[in-house]
């Protein structure tokens, strides 16, 4: 179950919005194909703690301006936007009411690919970014915490077609993450909107 419109709206330093059929499922099932199909997907190496590790999931960054982006510690290199992706870009901006320039794509190709607990919070993104997350394919479970008030935790559970908003001082406070499952799932595709520069 998800938290209410009412509960995400009480949270304390969050602006959260969670809109469950953003696409219709038939739109999100052919999307999910088409990118899972023609993405060139990279499994990154990352270095946490002078340990390298592989990413647990494929990623791939498409951008507006040619602009760089350090993710993870990784410097991405971005592709040019598709007219599939360039067309979701436009109706995702819309929907947020912000003139996002790049997408960063997640597969997560079963239960135990994930994305540990982190903020978007890189230089490039600015002051309080408004962060748009389209996920297509499987559900995945999606946590959040406050970083000071330990008792602030959110469960949410985002559904194929759904987009989730995450702006204002989010990213300053709160931590959020895709955890691991041992229960069986098929691969999930997240795409996430961000404005650069
Ligand atoms: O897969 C998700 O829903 C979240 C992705 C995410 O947090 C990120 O790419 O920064
Ligand atoms: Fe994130």
């Amino acid at each position: 179950m998800n938290p209410s419109r009412e509960d995400l709206e009480n949270l304390p330093d969050a602006t959260l919005r969670y809109q469950p059929g953003f696409l219709l499922p038939k739109e999100a099932e052919s999307l999910f194909g088409e990118i899972k199909s023609q993405t060139p997907w990279r499994q990154d190496t990352i270095r946490l703690f002078g340990k390298t590790f592989q990413q647990p999931r494929l990623t791939a960054l498409y951008g507006k301006n040619g602009q760089a982006y350090t993710y993870s510690g990784i410097l991405m290199e971005p592709l040019p936007f598709t007219p599939l992706l360039e067309d979701l870009l436009h109706r995702v901006s819309i929907a947020a009411g912000e003139k996002f320039t790049t997408c960063l794509l997640n597969l997560y190709r079963d239960g135990s690919d994930s994305n540990g607990w982190h903020a978007d919070d890189e230089p490039e993104l600015g002051n309080n970014p408004v962060i748009a997350s389209l996920s297509l394919g499987a559900s995945r479970k999606f946590h959040l915490k406050h970083r000071r008030i330990k008792s602030q935790r959110v469960r949410m559970n985002l559904e194929s077609g759904s987009l989730l908003l995450m702006a204002g001082t989010t990213q300053h406070h709160w931590l959020h993450q895709v955890p691991k499952t041992k229960r069986p799932v098929g691969p999930r595709i997240n795409l996430t909107f961000r404005r650069l520069g």
